[in-house]
Parts: structure tokens; C-alpha cells; sequence
């Protein structure tokens, strides 16, 4: 401990990785039931007193922008889109001159009403969850019916370019689920220079149905995109990205596909992402369970300084890497979509 320093102004943990990347979950609901993400019967949900308010968060993330450098937030879910405040929290963030990045994760169902406020309020980064391209597959992972509003989502998306300069599409690819579909998502970028999808390893959380039978690795992945296209491996453009990114080499392909290996090659070395839970927990690995309360801190009024302190210790004690997949899902910990991804 005697190596941090009260007044550092960047989060640094023990293996010398900088944290400059907050992930702030807004909300344990949502309005889908991703089968990969969260159980039919949905989740013990916390008290609403126990959830960070408006003020909260902006607080924290005063906190962790001007104490600690933080000059990237995404905000996710839950659904990040069914908090009423959600403009407001993305206004507050932009009102940092330092912010660089200001993104949601989204299911995309309720963007129809929120792209044009968002991207007034400074959004700049989108990304859209979308794991088949068939209407009655999406029903079946996402218990709900809203395919079409999700495709007329995206479309709308990519249609304000300067204001979302590239939309993410994320995929969580699952064996016999949406294997057969991986050449058409890349087909869907093809005639879309602000558009990339992102093929991502199925990871195990609680209550997620996770099998070694159902995830699908990179590795499998590429071989059956090779199949039909020529792909080239692009240069690391951001030395803290999670994606593996690849071009498709031909002249007619404007788009890109990456793929997210978090399971197979995984990219803990790089890593530079630090999470808030809705109910104010800090987690400082996805695949960490040990937490800290941040809401509870704030509320015992304890000062800035202190709060900051408490981040970098606990920063401190963050593990160079998760634990091989065999082991991880026997692990305990939170379901995905009560942590956010
Ligand atoms: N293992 C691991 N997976 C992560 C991490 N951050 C994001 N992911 C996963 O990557 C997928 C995409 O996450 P997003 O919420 O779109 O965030 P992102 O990849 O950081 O997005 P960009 O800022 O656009 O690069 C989700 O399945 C996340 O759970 C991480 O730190 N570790
Ligand atoms: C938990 S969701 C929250 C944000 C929003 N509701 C959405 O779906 O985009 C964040 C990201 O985690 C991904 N995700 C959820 N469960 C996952 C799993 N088991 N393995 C890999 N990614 C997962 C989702 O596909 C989504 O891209
Ligand atoms: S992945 Fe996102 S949309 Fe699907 S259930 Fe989880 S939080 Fe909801
Ligand atoms: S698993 Fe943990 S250490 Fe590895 S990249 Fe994700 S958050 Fe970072």
C-alpha cells in the first residue's frame, strides 16, 4: 500500500496497468431476457434505496474523472436505456473537459426515442446487442418480441454517422444457437463504413446456462468465416482494446468484424476497465467477486479524498488475469446483468 500515493491522479494497480475505463451499470432491469445474461424468472433485484440516484453517480464519477483520470464511461445495464435519467448522467459526464469517450451498451429497443437527445447530450461511442439476425431466434434468446424494432434501431443509428462515427454491433456467439448466422452478420457491414460487428466468446456467469457444449471459441469462428471470405488482421488500433479487429479484403466490403476472445486469448494484460455496479458496488474485474461498497461510503459522508483512497486500494489488490474457463464457471458470481459486462 505504501506504493500508492493519496495523490496520484491516475488508477494504477499492482501489475502497472493504467485504469482510465469506468463501466457504470445504471439499472438491474431490463426489458429483454437474454437467456445467456439472466434466468426466465429474472433476478432478485436490489431494494430501490440500496440503487445509486442520479446524484450519486454523477458524484462517483466526479470522483473518478477528477481524482483518477478516468477519461472514458460506459454506461450500461441492465438496460442503460429504461433509466429516465440516462440523458442527464450522459450531459453530466460531457460537462468534463479531460472526457474523451462517452458510450452506452444497449439492447437498442428504446432508441428510436433516445439517438438524437443522447448524441445532443455527447454520447459518442453506441453499441447494440443483436445475437441473430432471425426473428424467431431473437424471441427465443430474448423472451420478448422486438426484432424489428431493434433492426429499425440500428438502421436509424447508422444513418447519423457524424454523430455515432461507428456503431458496435455485439454478438455473443453460442454453438448450435447462432453459429450458422456468423457470415451473415458479416454481410451486414458490408456496405456500412460506421458499422462493425463483434463476434464475442460466450462467457459463464450465474444462472447464464453456460456449457462447455455451447461456447464457441475465436478460433472456430474464424474457420468458418475463412471459409467464404479473405480476412485480414488489422494492426491493434487502441493498445486497451478488447477486439481482435479483421477487414474483409474486398474492395466492396466497407465495414470491419472483430472478434472479443475474453475466454480463449484472453486480454487481461491490457486490461484498463474498473466497474460500478447499479448498487454502487466496486468491482475491479468482471470475473472478480469480491466488492466494495462505494454507496455505502458516500452515504456515510466520508470526503472525496477518502472515497478516492478506497478506489486505489482496492484497485491494488486486482488480479493479473481471470481464471482459466474449467474453473471459472464453477466460480460464484453476480449474473451478467447485474453487473453490466
Ligand atoms: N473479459 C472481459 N470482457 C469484457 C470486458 N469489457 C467488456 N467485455 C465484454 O465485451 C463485450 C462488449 O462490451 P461493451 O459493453 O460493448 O464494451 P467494450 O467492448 O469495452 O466497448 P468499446 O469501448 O466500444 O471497445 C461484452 O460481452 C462485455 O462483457 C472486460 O474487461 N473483460
Ligand atoms: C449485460 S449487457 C448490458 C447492456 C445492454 N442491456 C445490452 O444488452 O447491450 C452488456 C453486454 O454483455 C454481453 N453479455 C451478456 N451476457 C454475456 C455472456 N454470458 N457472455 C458474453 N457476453 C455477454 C451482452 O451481449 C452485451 O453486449
Ligand atoms: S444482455 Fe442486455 S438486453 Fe439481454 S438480458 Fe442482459 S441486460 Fe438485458
Ligand atoms: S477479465 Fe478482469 S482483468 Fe481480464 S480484461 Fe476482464 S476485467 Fe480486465
Amino acid at each position: 500500500m505504501s506504493s500508492i500515493s493519496r495523490q496520484s491522479t491516475v488508477l494504477i494497480d499492482s501489475f502497472n496497468r493504467l485504469h482510465n475505463y469506468l463501466r457504470i451499470s445504471l439499472t438491474e432491469r431490463c426489458n429483454l431476457r437474454c437467456q445467456y445474461c439472466m434466468p426466465e424468472k429474472g433476478v432478485d433485484l436490489s431494494p430501490s434505496s440500496h440503487l445509486l440516484s442520479t446524484n450519486e453517480i454523477l458524484h462517483l464519477i466526479r470522483i473518478f474523472t477528477t481524482y483518477g483520470g478516468v477519461n472514458k464511461i460506459r454506461l450500461t445495464g441492465g438496460e442503460p436505456t429504461i433509466r429516465k435519467d440516462l440523458v442527464d448522467i450522459v450531459r453530466g459526464v460531457r460537462s468534463y473537459p479531460t472526457m474523451k469517450t462517452i458510450g452506452i451498451t444497449t439492447n437498442g429497443v428504446l432508441l428510436h426515442r433516445l439517438l438524437e437527445p443522447l448524441a445532443q447530450a455527447g454520447l459518442n461511442s453506441l453499441n447494440i446487442s443483436l445475437d441473430t439476425l432471425v426473428q424467431q431466434k431473437f424471441e427465443f434468446l430474448t423472451r420478448r418480441a422486438a426484432f424489428a424494432r431493434v433492426l429499425s434501431n440500428i438502421r436509424l443509428a447508422l444513418d447519423m454517422p457524424k454523430s455515432y462515427p461507428l456503431v458496435k454491433i455485439n454478438c455473443v456467439v453460442m454453438q448450435g444457437i447462432n453459429t450458422d448466422e456468423l457470415n451473415d452478420f458479416v454481410e451486414l457491414a458490408r456496405d456500412q463504413p460506421n458499422l462493425a460487428v463483434r463476434f464475442i466468446e460466450y462467457m459463464p456467469f450465474d444462472d447464464n446456462k453456460w456449457n462447455e457444449k455451447k461456447y464457441f471459441p475465436y478460433e472456430e469462428m474464424l474457420k468458418i468465416i475463412k471459409q467464404r471470405y479473405n480476412l485480414q488482421k488489422l494492426a491493434q488500433i487502441d493498445k486497451n482494446d478488447t477486439t481482435k479487429w479483421y477487414r474483409v479484403q474486398d474492395d466492396s466490403y466497407k465495414g470491419r468484424i472483430g472478434f472479443i476472445t475474453s475466454m480463449s486469448e484472453h486480454f487481461c494484460s491490457t486490461c484498463n476497465r474498473i466497474r460500478v455496479t447499479a448498487d454502487g458496488q466496486l468491482k475491479v474485474c468482471l470475473f472478480d467477486n469480491k466488492e466494495v461498497s462505494l454507496r455505502d461510503v458516500l452515504r456515510s459522508g466520508a470526503s472525496d479524498e477518502e472515497i478516492y483512497a478506497l478506489i486505489q486500494q482496492t484497485l491494488y489488490k486486482k488480479d493479473k488475469e481471470h481464471l482459466p474457463v474449467d474453473v471459472l464457471h464453477t466460480q460464484a458470481n453476480r449474473p451478467m446483468i447485474l453487473i453490466g459486462g
